[in-house]
């Protein structure tokens, strides 16, 4: 073997006796330029012989055969002229009457058909080229050509490289139609006469030209059928049309809702034709694809996978994806025509795109027509329920709203059935001017002292107490009290009680709280009894009293009036007992009920912060029972009742309509006057206070509108000084009513800024808050702990302890004064007319003045003014009468004077000298 013929790896030679096999290599280009190095193998083909035909001597295959490759193109022109010449220049006829090769089976037909005549089976002819990996066409191969027959001419042996036997030209595609089978009478070759191989061969080319018969054959039915099928369509659809136009012309209201235009039926004529089209895409099928000039892939008769297995009679069928997309733009025609109504659920507030959603309408329409209405938004930005349903509206949507608060649903429960009912004590606040002996009054009817327990004297919580009367009668006061600071207390008594008892000390008459109490008092629509107090006190005059009110329109009975009035006296216990019948009474008309089998709902009358106890609440129940283990919401906050106390200090289970208790067992300090419920579960409690509790942050955070007024005031505000502090207090009543007494201090100058008014006592963090902003920290009835004060000191932040408000109030007023220094007062001491005005020195300028009222003093500050406008302000430097200095010029008398820094004086203009006073300030 030589070097060339050794096998190599990837490329090794085929392995062979003789030479029959020329081996060759190829490069072969892919894409992305990759190449690959195949060995190409020509083989000579195997020539058999009749027993007793000479042996032909083997000719080596002509060289131009392995090396032209142009002749695949040039094959079928010249393959059809040229080779009928060779058959008639034939120098000998053929030796034997060989079957002629059949024309469709090799390559181009024209070419097989002509030198079938010649067909010159002895010559070897040089077999066709094939790469190795392709599996050798079991076709026969084409027929040689004769040796005589130019080398220029040489299509048969440089026909298609890889014969595919179906793949015709459309040159060559007439031939395989029925009527080319011209040759086929010429077939019947005395079939003893063959051998076997060309028997072999006669079979196989037989069965080849049935099986293309037949699927030229089936294409034609598929086609007819096709053809059949559009036809009976058109007929349906004109059917369709013509009993349409027949609905149209007759007058019928329910069909003319929705009439199918004439379009509409062009538009499904068309949607059916492309159905009636088999295996193709409704878009593509409306085009005339199939007729296409030079299409020939459908309609040669090339075989390929799809039409073998289609070969069937059977019509392609559509793809299940096609069928889905078919079915869904159907859909959405239908949905076009018909729209969807929806319900949608709004919010308070939802965003742009959110509403689309829900609307399942796309967002740049909602923009679009949001822009339109002259709401110009965005998809992220919010838009409020009206406006939401302005939008839906537009699109023919329903709006359903839902709110947040919709949570407090179910939290003030449903009015109760008479059945249910029963009678409840009264709550009776008692109200009026401080010191008019209110307090005095409800210890003379408890038979208690709580005056003398009371810091000041004064009371300063609101406080909630029963009586039981001689006849069993329970009676619920509030106390409450009486300085001006405690308004929003005054205002809870009155909103939550039956009737209001109104004490006037006759001494001391109607007095601005009184005032405030009637006003209370009529705002509430309760009932009002007065109590005209201290008739103890020698020369008591109740008449004065009497009359006085008619001027607030309190008349009492006496005075023709409906409101009932009685003489007390609180030290003497007097009157007490008629006081109990009128409330009796008043409450008897007032027919007070209320169902106790229900749970509780109620009031927070006053709220605390306990050192051991934790937060503390005294409620009053308004109806249902209030037991331990019940769990309720107290406005931003909840709890379970863990325990109760009366206002006599026992403990107790339940709780019954109209009875104070203070509540153990909250998870922080409510506000005095937030409703009191019970619910059925912490997890209900939690979501309620939660809530609320996030409603009042927003409102914390919420900005005012700015407007002029707001603005101004911001900045009056901006001008004056802050006086920032911490309130810390016993109460929640009494934090609430010193913030508010502080922020009634704040004058244009100066600002109390209350930085936290909370309950408790006071703590570090109240220190490093109060630190930070550089503000005292009051204390009412709490004291610091030991931590705190040691911060403080550290830290020199101020710790101030009060328990009676009027101290607090005082003091606070003097150090915002303190704050803002002593204030500075000016008095006019003399006025002067300039008559003269001369050069003093090279820059300065001298007065000749003439003093019209006080007088001059060299000392003093003076302003100079020209037509009551300050243009100057400054001091006077030298003040000389004849030539001489003079210390003071009296009214009457001229003088001339020079003034400091000032050269702008002129004749006509008016000085005046001023003293400056230092003096304390209050606010
Ligand atoms: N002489 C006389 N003094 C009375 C009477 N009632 C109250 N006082 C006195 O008036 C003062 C004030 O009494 P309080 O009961 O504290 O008055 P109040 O209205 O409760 O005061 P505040 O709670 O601070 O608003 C006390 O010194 C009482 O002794 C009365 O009927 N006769």
């Amino acid at each position: 073997m030589s070097d060339d013929n050794k096998p190599k790896l990837g490329m090794r030679a085929p392995l062979g006796l003789n030479k029959a096999v020329e081996v060759g290599k190829v490069k072969q280009s892919f894409s992305h330029g990759r190449t690959k190095q195949v060995v190409v193998e020509v083989k000579r083909a195997r020539v058999l012989h009749r027993p007793g035909d000479p042996v032909p001597v083997e000719t080596p295959p002509p060289a131009p055969v392995v090396e032209a490759p142009a002749p695949v193109t040039v094959a079928p022109p010249i393959a059809a002229p040229v080779a009928p010449a060779p058959v008639a220049r034939a120098p000998e006829p053929a030796p034997a009457p060989t079957p002629a090769p059949a024309p469709v089976v090799a390559g181009p037909e024209p070419v097989a058909e002509a030198s079938a005549p010649a067909a010159e089976p002895a010559r070897a002819a040089p077999a066709p080229i094939m790469f190795r990996p392709v599996e050798r066409a079991p076709a026969p191969k084409p027929p040689e050509p004769k040796v005589e027959a130019p080398a220029s001419v040489a299509p048969p042996v440089a026909a298609p490289p890889a014969p595919r036997p179906v793949a015709a030209t459309p040159a060559a595609r007439p031939p395989v139609r029925p009527a080319a089978r011209a040759p086929e009478p010429r077939r019947p070759a005395p079939v003893d006469l063959l051998t076997r191989q060309e028997r072999q061969a006669l079979l196989l080319r037989q069965a080849e030209e049935d099986r293309l018969r037949s699927a030229e054959e089936a294409r034609i039915r598929e086609e007819a059928a096709r053809v059949g099928a559009a036809e009976v369509e058109r007929l349906r659809l004109e059917e369709k049309r013509n009993a349409a136009e027949e609905l149209a012309t007759r007058p019928d209201p329910v069909a003319s809702d929705t009439p199918q235009t004439l379009v509409e039926l062009d538009e499904e004529e068309e949607r059916l034709r492309v159905r009636a089209l088999p295996g193709r895409k409704p878009e593509l099928a409306a085009k005339p694809a199939r007729l296409r000039v030079g299409d020939d892939r459908r309609q040669s008769g090339k075989l390929t996978v799809t039409k073998a297995l289609d070969s069937d009679d059977s019509v392609r069928t559509r793809s299940l994806a096609a069928l889905r997309r078919s079915r869904e733009k159907e859909r959405g025609r239908l949905g076009s025509q018909a729209k969807q109504v929806r319900d949608v659920t709004v919010p308070d507030r939802i965003t742009v795109s959110e509403l689309a959603n829900r609307m399942a309408e796309r967002t740049s329409n909602v923009v679009r027509l949001l822009a339109r209405l002259g709401v110009p938004s965005a998809a992220v930005d919010e838009i409020d329920q009206d406006t939401a349903e302005l939008v839906l509206t537009e699109f023919g949507h329903n709006i359903v709203r839902v709110s947040d608060s919709d949570v407090e649903i179910g939290m003030v429960g449903g009015v109760d059935v008479d059945d249910h009912l029963a009678e409840r004590p009264p709550v009776v606040t008692i109200m009026g001017h401080v010191d008019h002996g209110k307090t005095s009054l409800l210890d003379a009817l408890r038979g208690t002292n709580v005056v003398k327990g009371e810091a000041g004297g004064i009371t300063q919580h609101i406080g909630a107490y029963q009586i039981l009367t001689k006849d069993k009668h329970k009676i619920t006061f509030l106390d409450t009290p009486g300085h001006e600071a405690f308004t929003a207390m005054r205002a809870r008594g009155a909103s939550v009680t039956d009737i209001v008892v109104l004490v006037v000390a006759w001494d001391d008459g109607i007095m601005p709280q009184t005032i405030e109490a009637i006003q209370h008092t009529k705002a509430a629509g309760v009932p009002m009894i007065v109590a005209i107090n201290k008739m103890d006190k020698a020369g008591a005059n109740a008449e004065k009293i009497r009359q006085a009110l008619l001027q607030y329109d309190v008349q009492v009975e006496s005075m023709g009036g409906e409101v009932q009035d009685v003489e007390v006296s609180a030290t003497a216990k007097t009157g007490l007992d008629q006081l109990i019948d009128k409330i009796m009474l008043q409450s008897e008309i007032l027919e007070l009920k209320a169902n106790p089998d229900r749970p509780a709902e109620g009031n927070v009358i006053e709220a605390r912060l306990d050192k051991g106890k934790g937060p503390l609440a005294t409620v009053l129940v308004r109806r249902g029972t209030l037991k331990t283990g019940d769990i309720f919401v107290m406005g931003s906050e909840w709890g379970k009742v863990r325990a109760m106390v009366d206002d006599k200090g026992a403990s107790v289970k339940s709780a019954l309509p109209s009875t104070p208790v203070e509540v153990l067992g909250l998870t922080g300090v409510p506000s005095a006057g937030d409703p009191v419920t019970v619910v059925e579960s912490e997890a209900r409690a939690r979501e309620v206070a939660e809530y609320r509790a996030g409603v009042i942050n927003a409102k914390r955070i919420e900005q005012e509108p700015a407007n002029l007024e707001t603005m101004f005031s911001v900045l009056r505000q901006a001008k004056a000084q802050v006086y920032p502090l911490v309130i810390k207090a016993d109460t929640q009543g009494s934090a609430e009513a010193i913030a508010g007494a502080v922020n009634k201090i704040s004058t244009d100058l100066i600002k109390a800024k209350v930085l936290l008014a909370s309950v408790g006592g006071i703590t570090e963090s109240d220190v490093t808050l109060a630190k930070a902003s550089g503000a005292p920290i009051i204390g009412f009835n709490v004291r610091a702990n030991a931590k705190a004060r040691e911060i403080a000191q550290r830290d020199g932040v101020a710790l101030k302890y009060y328990d009676v408000i009027y101290d607090l109030i005082d003091d606070v007023k003097a150090a915002m004064a303190g704050q803002l220094g002593p204030e500075l007062l000016e008095n006019v001491v003399g006025r002067a007319l300039v008559l003269e005005v001369f050069q003093a020195g090279k820059t300065g300028k001298a007065a000749g003045i003439r003093v019209t009222e006080g007088f001059i003093k060299k000392a003093l500050r003076a302003r100079v003014m020209r037509d009551d406008v300050i243009i100057y302000n400054g001091a006077i430097a030298s003040l000389r009468r004849f030539k001489e200095d003079v210390a003071e010029v009296k009214s009457g008398f001229e003088c001339g004077i020079t003034i400091e820094g000032s050269s702008d004086v002129k004749p006509g203009d008016v000085i005046e000298t001023f003293e400056v006073e230092s003096r304390e300030r209050t606010l």
